[in-house]
């Protein structure tokens, strides 16, 4: 079996300090740990010197070899902040109203994709497997074919992929798909997804269908199928049963005996946060007998500061969580604690088992492996309960979490109000059902799987 080589924006470097709180990273990691390999990406870094010129920085940490390379500040603005993160990340979430559509951003998106992939394929050994990842690349191997690249290449989409008639709200939607096809296999999060992207290749051009899941479009054959992203339930649990820090003792005793709720995801407006704000509110509204029982902990870590739809919601988040405390907290209880910090993903487990309710509620996300983390770090016996939004792909597997709609508010708040009377025997069994789940669908699983398929399309 040849190496494996891993391509991602975003890597989680061996000092963390440039690592984010994306599951992307998350996922990864645990991956390539497993493996081991060749992690080649960005290392979160703008330089002065253009990509062309700037050597590669190589670390190795044990069994995983980095090759990352910075972007210049013009790179970065064109490639990350705008044409992924204003133009795919928002369309793909199905946000046409945030997408600021620029042509400048799209030649900046693929010159970036050319020059990453100049800069990797001299590393590149004969027998080596390339697994791609996420919406910033979709044009990589096409850009490494280029290079007369023969090794295998495969893709996995991180987030949803949108219904063909929001797809084709994006002026270069039929040039994406004819790139896209240049992987030997493209890999989606659900089953939904993958059938969106089928869909769109058929919408536009003649689509082969050679056998299941395997077709042929553009000249290129390429296979197509869906793998959830899963955690390592083992690790998860020791973290969450460690034993907790000073401080944290403290915050134990701070949360006395109300039911405590806890969101955690990066500040974005495909989380719902302020539409769960609301909702929570409604609660309030409907259950008074509850205030004063309940606190809801929102942590939301600031995430691509930089593009305006997120400076945005940072500041209405701002503004909502001041406005529900002014109305509904007392001198003895305010109801939200809303965190815009990023927590160590060590110490966040160990919150998380010491919380009674995930409110997980997006409005589109292609996995959410906060939700899975949550369940896994719960203490089987006396575990906490999940409401879960059904427009997340974790949604398709979990489904004895409270499934709701993000948008209905009176849905959430009832939700929130079946989780906190809810009897320890209906969370003990919810609970068992979902870790039965996750427990087989782990990460070690989706690597394994998404691998052997590639390893037998290169045959
Ligand atoms: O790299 P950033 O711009 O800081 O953003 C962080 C990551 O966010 C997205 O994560 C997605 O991947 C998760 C794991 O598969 C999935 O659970 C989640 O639903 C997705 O939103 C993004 O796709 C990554 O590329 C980013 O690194
Ligand atoms: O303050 C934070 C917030 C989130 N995370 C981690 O970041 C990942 C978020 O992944 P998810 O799939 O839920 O969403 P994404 O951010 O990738 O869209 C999870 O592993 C979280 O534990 C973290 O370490 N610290």
């Amino acid at each position: 079996m040849g190496r494996l080589v891993v391509v991602s924006n975003r890597i989680a470097l061996p000092d963390h300090s440039k690592n984010g709180a994306g599951g992307l990273a998350v996922g990864l990691l645990d991956a390539l740990q497993e493996q081991g390999g060749l992690w080649f990406g960005w290392n979160g870094e703008i330089s002065k010197i253009t990509g062309e010129e700037e050597p590669l920085q190589i670390e190795q940490d044990k069994n995983i070899t980095y090759a990352a390379c910075s972007l210049t500040q013009n790179d970065y603005d064109l490639y990350y902040s705008q044409f992924s993160n204003t133009v795919i990340w928002p369309a793909f979430h199905y946000r046409l109203d945030l997408v600021e559509y620029q042509r400048e951003a799209w030649e900046g998106y693929l010159h970036v994709n050319q020059l990453l992939a100049a800069k990797l394929f001299p590393l590149l050994k004969q027998d080596d497997v390339v697994w791609v990842h996420d919406y910033h690349l979709l044009p990589f191997a096409a850009a490494l074919r280029e290079h007369d690249s023969q090794q295998p290449i495969g893709f996995f989409l991180h987030i949803p992929f949108p219904a063909p008639e929001v797809l084709m709200a994006l002026p270069d939607y039929q040039e994406i798909l004819r790139l896209m096809t240049a992987y030997s296999l493209l890999g989606f999060q659900t089953e939904r997804d993958a059938k969106a992207f089928v869909s769109a290749i058929a919408h536009e051009t003649e689509l082969v269908t050679v056998e299941q899941g395997v077709y042929q479009a553009y000249g290129n054959t390429f296979h197509v199928h869906d793998y959830p992203i899963g955690i390592d339930p083992d690790s998860i649990r020791k973290l969450a049963e460690g034993p907790l820090p000073p401080k944290m003792q403290a915050i134990r005793q701070g949360l006395g005996d109300a039911k405590n709720i806890i969101a955690c995801e990066r500040l974005d407006y495909s989380k719902g946060i302020p539409e769960r704000f609301l909702a929570y509110e409604s609660f309030l509204e409907k259950h008074p007998e509850q205030r004063g029982n309940v606190r809801y902990t929102q942590i939301a870590p600031t995430s691509r500061g930089e593009v305006q739809a997120y400076q945005a919601i940072r500041h209405q988040l701002e503004t909502e969580a001041g406005r529900i405390n002014g109305k509904y907290g007392t001198m003895s209880w305010t109801p939200l604690y809303y965190l815009n910090q990023h927590f160590d993903r060590r110490l966040l487990m160990k919150i998380f088992r010491l919380t009674d309710i995930a409110l997980i509620t997006p409005l589109r996300d292609g996995m959410n492996l906060v939700a899975k983390e949550y369940l896994a770090a719960q203490d089987p016996v006396n575990p906490g309960v999940l409401i879960l939004s059904k427009f997340a792909g974790a949604a398709c597997e979990l489904t004895d979490a409270l499934l709701v709609n993000p948008y209905d508010r009176d849905e959430v708040a009832n939700a929130i109000y079946k989780a906190t009377t809810m009897t320890q025997e209906e969370r003990v069994r919810r609970h068992a059902v979902m870790m039965n789940v996750l427990s087989y669908q782990t990460i070690t699983r989706w690597r394994e799987t998404f691998l052997d398929d590639l390893y037998e399309i290169s045959k």
